[in-house]
């Protein structure tokens, strides 16, 4: 790895510094929205000076950077980090930490294989694991006073729900699931500073690496899972057998994290507007639209970097080759530029266009697993929960990525 060459590309003059935000600031990044109208308000772009990176919130320019694979690269990774000069903690994602060429074959075999028709399949069981997740819920959960069922959302439905469906549905064997989760918190650490959020989970993340490692080969996936599909596709040469573990690999490091963050997103934002819960309890068609609402308003994956391939032209600046550019996805989503009332949880509002599952060649490839799961728990819960009220506040989880919540205390009244 050659040395990271001193900055010698001045910053274009006339690009706004901000030389006091830090989007990796735990205090930050357990409330992001000030600091992204600060950001949104100075420019198209702007220029984080503790970090040496420039960055887009408005959702324009944000869009324009997802879109734009030929100067925004991948491929010297989605983090901070920078591949060209410094050494990736794993190898580098097939995907996420491609470009085009390379990236094209991964891609297309996802893409197959995690279309809404491949996943339409395992829709019955998720409805069923669903529902038994809710009935026992109300059959055993605690009650409060009037007879309420009082949990914690996070460990009582956003982690059990994806946990119980997509291992199975990858083709995993059941042994030492509990290590999907601090994998996938470590994986979204890691694509930012090598701040105490990465420097701590360093110390015990060795075994759960490997056990990631031990899930990819063939002989350790079930023949009728999505990881078989995969390594079919490499019995017909669309890619490579070396490259099939690193695709599963994909999925296990996004394929979880993810989805735990948009349910509790979701169950959130029911919570916080009783009145629109009670609309979803009228009209169940706008389930599909509350689950985007929520990962409008939440966006999960609240950021992403590329990094410039040439001076590259953007609103009237330029950016130096070679510099990281942050997207804060987050804050596209809650631009006033793009969005009515942006901070509010609207189930009327049209909103498609929201960048939670990114944009262009890169855009989310499992958001149709993501989009299943919330619906199957939607669809088991509305009709059998009446209200669902905060029965304390809630706690925001931190990690340099991903925007989600610790605890979820919710009352849920039966219907
Ligand atoms: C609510 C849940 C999810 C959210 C918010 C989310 C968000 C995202 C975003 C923003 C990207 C774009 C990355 C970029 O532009 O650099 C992405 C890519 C990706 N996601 Fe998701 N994701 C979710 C669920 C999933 C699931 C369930 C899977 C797997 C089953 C998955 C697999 C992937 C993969 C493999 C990519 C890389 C695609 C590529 O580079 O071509 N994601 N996701
Ligand atoms: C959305 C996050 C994400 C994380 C990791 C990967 C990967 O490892 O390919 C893909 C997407």
């Amino acid at each position: 790895m050659t040395a990271q060459p001193k900055t010698t590309s001045a910053v274009d003059a006339s690009v706004p510094v901000l030389d006091d935000v830090d989007p990796f600031d735990e205090e930050v990044l357990a409330g992001p929205h000030h600091m992204h109208s600060i950001i949104r308000d100075a420019g198209d772009l702007v220029y984080l000076a503790q970090h040496d990176i420039y960055a887009v919130a408005r959702y324009s320019p944000v869009r324009e950077t997802l879109e734009n694979w030929q100067d925004f690269s991948s491929a010297a990774g989605a983090g901070l980090a920078n591949f060209r000069y410094e050494e990736p903690w794993r190898p580098p994602s097939l995907l996420l930490e491609a470009d085009p060429p390379h990236h094209d074959a991964p891609r297309s075999v996802l893409q197959k294989i995690l279309g809404p028709r491949r996943i339409r399949a395992f829709e019955d069981e998720w409805d069923r694991t669903a529902n038994q997740l809710v009935d026992c819920l109300l059959e055993y959960g605690e009650r409060d006073e009037n007879s309420a069922v009082v949990i914690d959302a996070v460990p009582s439905i956003a982690e059990p729900f994806p946990l119980s469906v997509f291992p199975e549905a990858l083709g995993l064997s059941g042994e030492g699931l509990d290590n999907l989760l601090p994998y996938g918190n470590f994986a979204f650490n890691a694509f930012g500073p090598r701040n105490r959020l990465v420097t701590e989970a360093q110390k015990t993340i060795g075994p759960v690496m490997e056990w990631v490692g031990e899930q990819c080969p063939r002989h350790a996936l079930t023949e009728s899972g999505l990881g078989a599909d995969i390594w079919a596709a490499s019995d017909d040469t669309d890619i490579t057998e070396a490259q099939a573990p690193l695709i599963v690999r994909s999925l296990l490091t996004a394929g979880v994290d993810t989805t735990v963050y948009g349910i509790a997103a979701v169950l959130y934002h029911l919570a916080d507007n009783p009145d629109q819960y009670q609309r979803l309890r009228d009209e169940p068609e706008l389930i599909r639209a509350a689950i985007e609402e929520s990962l409008r308003l939440e966006s999960p994956v609240q950021t992403f970097f590329r990094t410039t391939t040439r001076d590259v032209p953007i609103s009237g600046h330029v950016i130096p080759e070679g510099k990281k550019v942050l997207m804060f996805l987050g804050a596209a989503n809650r631009d006033p530029r793009r969005w009515a009332n942006p901070d509010e949880f609207d189930l009327g509002r049209d909103p498609s266009g929201h960048v939670a599952f990114g944009s262009g060649i890169h855009q989310c490839v499992g958001q149709h697993v993501a989009r299943f799961e919330a619906a199957s728990l939607l669809q088991a819960l509305v009709p059998k929960i009446e209200r669902i009220e905060f029965s304390t506040a809630p706690e925001r989880k931190i990690n340099n990525t991903l925007l989600g919540w610790k605890t979820l205390p919710l009352r849920l009244i039966p219907a």
